[in-house]
């Protein structure tokens, strides 16, 4: 009988912990996120002029404050949000609403962005034919192929020293729809950008996640390509100590004396995140919860599949600028077809093989 017991099973074993890989070319970005990382993109004085504008405005730009579980947290970097040149109208009628708060009118886009907007965007369109594509994201109108990537907006972020950063998270897909694709660039005082994959549930048993660590140096370009808000979280961390920036130009025409100038070495960072809003997620087609706050999507991380068929939730935000933080709760699927979103890759490619 003894030989018919089973062996006793061992309790399910969790992976080991993986070390933090710090990827420090191209190639190795490439191979082991969803990302491409592509150095000194601008004309250098176009990068430093940039660089020398953007620092000008983070002047005014503000922080961002919100609710967290049961308490307001502020982020100490600044930032602000531009709107592309004959995108203005449509942003500014549209409204947008970020962090449960209608946001400022957008600026304009600066002459400089304008320009590096132009070099980004044939970057990204060369990148983005090269990559599989995933059926969730935008198949464009009919008439153009479909691949072609417009930035229509511009996030901005200035870290003032090293202390500064944000924490883990994934860019909220409410006007970027699902599989988005994001151009990051960097510009003054090199930082790390880390990314860590969200285990889905079902995977945890036999994988572990691991820290990526980017480094961002100055005029370089990371582009977040589709499946990165779906699979990773990233962060900028405060970091123990800077290399200081040392911009390669004076400042264009400014009276200082040479003596009195402030742009021999910085401690800042500037970011701009290029983005591209999507036609079928305009601010006026986006639910409301009972707070009348217009809900946030996200990707359900923890049990993602195949590109085609991963769940989003939309979920209440109000609670984030209310005065106890709470809101009314409300959730619900994001569907696709139910709510006249798309055209999607998926089913442009559908339509052609018919
Ligand atoms: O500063 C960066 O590179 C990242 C900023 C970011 O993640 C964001 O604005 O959502
Ligand atoms: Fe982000």
């Amino acid at each position: 009988m003894d030989i018919l017991k089973q062996a006793p099973t061992a309790p399910p074993s969790k992976p080991s912990p993986l070390r933090p890989l710090t990827l420090g070319t191209p190639a190795l970005v490439a191979q082991h996120v969803p990302c491409t990382m592509h150095l000194s993109v601008l004309p250098p004085e176009l990068a430093c002029s940039l660089f020398y504008k953007m620092i000008d405005e983070s002047s005014t730009w503000s922080k961002n404050k919100w609710w967290l579980f049961d308490r307001v947290v502020e982020s100490p970097h600044l930032t602000s949000f531009y709107a592309r040149k004959g995108e203005e109208n449509r942003i500014e009628e549209a409204k947008y609403w970020y962090n449960g708060r209608q946001t400022e009118d957008p600026r304009p886009f600066l002459p400089e962005m304008d320009e590096a907007c132009e070099i980004i965007e044939k970057i990204v369109n060369a990148e983005l034919k090269k990559r599989k594509r995933f059926p969730l994201e935008w198949g464009g109108h009919d008439g153009d192929d479909g691949l072609t990537w417009r930035a229509n907006v511009a996030a901005s972020n200035c870290y003032r020293g090293s202390k500064e950063g944000v924490g883990p998270h994934t860019d909220q897909l409410t006007y970027l729809g699902p599989y988005p694709t994001i151009a990051s660039l960097s510009l003054g005082t090199p930082r790390v950008f880390r990314l860590r994959e969200t285990i889905p549930t079902s995977e945890t048993d036999s994988r572990a996640a691991q820290t990526f660590n980017v480094p961002l140096t100055h005029n370089s370009l990371a582009i977040m390509h589709a499946s990165c808000q779906e699979r990773f979280k990233h962060s900028i961390p405060p970091q123990p100590s800077l290399d200081l920036f040392r911009p390669p130009f004076p400042r264009p025409s400014t009276n200082t004396t040479s003596t009195a100038r402030d742009d021999t070495t910085s401690n800042a960072r500037i970011n701009i995140t290029f983005r591209f809003y999507r036609p079928d997620f305009s601010a006026r087609s986006i639910p409301k919860c009972k707070c009348g706050v217009p809900m946030v999507l996200r990707a359900d991380m923890k049990n993602r599949t195949d590109g085609e068929t991963d769940k989003y939730w939309w979920t209440c935000y109000g609670g984030a600028q209310s005065d106890d933080g709470k809101g009314c709760g409300l959730w619900k699927v994001l569907d696709m077809r139910g709510e006249g979103r798309g055209p999607t890759v998926g089913e442009r490619r559908r339509k052609e093989t018919i």
